[in-house]
């Protein structure tokens, strides 16, 4: 096996994917750095959520937004739906795991705050119930997915933004996810800050 060329081969991919990617989501993901600079401006939140890849997304993105990324600003407000391993396993021991983050959405989402609902494939039961019960409470989705967007595209309103990478591999689209949240940093710390 020749892993130089399989190793090049991926590079290209991800680099073509990223190009494909720019064309397409530019505008709605400038779109989504004002949905949730303006959640956050008027005291609201965001919560996290995905699975596998995913959940170190959600993880990756509400520790930027906690901490910091690259510029100095007051702390903003996310939570990871995918780190209290107790929360967790009781919902998914006593009801079931496509729970696991709608009960905690039901908990802690008010409405203007925002949910980042994360799957390549947009079908994770999971992350499902948590957009329905985001919209009972009257939260913005902004969804991160791959592929057709699955069955996450057809639960978005019109209030909701999209951001579907035409991509079909899931590690293509995991990278251009983790582009795309560095991007929504970078854009709410400039609106935050006033960076011209
Ligand atoms: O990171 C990877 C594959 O690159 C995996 O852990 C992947 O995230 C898991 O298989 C997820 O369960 C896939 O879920 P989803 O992206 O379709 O919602
Ligand atoms: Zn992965």
């Amino acid at each position: 096996m020749d892993l130089i060329s399989r190793i090049t081969d991926q590079f290209e991919q991800s680099i073509a994917t990223k190009r494909a990617s720019l064309e397409v989501l530019a505008a709605p993901l400038a779109h989504a750095v004002d949905v949730m600079t303006g959640s956050l401006m008027n005291n609201g939140k965001i919560l996290a959520c995905g699975n596998g890849g995913s959940a170190a997304d959600a993880q990756h993105f509400a520790a930027e937004l906690v901490n910091r990324f690259e510029m100095e600003r007051p702390p903003l407000a996310a939570i990871a739906l995918t780190t209290d391993s107790s929360t967790i396993t009781s919902i998914a021991n006593d009801y079931a795991y496509d729970q696991i983050f709608a009960k905690q959405v039901a908990a802690l989402g008010h409405p203007g705050d925002v949910l980042l609902a994360i799957s390549t494939s947009g079908n994770s039961p999971n992350v499902i119930e948590a957009m329905k019960v985001a919209h009972e409470r009257e939260m913005t989705v902004i969804a991160l997915t791959g592929k057709s967007g699955g069955r996450m595209a057809e639960l978005l309103g019109p209030e909701d933004v999209h951001l579907c990478v035409p991509a079909e591999r899931t590690a293509r689209i995991q990278e251009v996810h983790l582009l795309i949240l560095h991007c929504l940093c970078d854009g709410i710390d400039c609106l935050l800050l006033g960076v011209e």
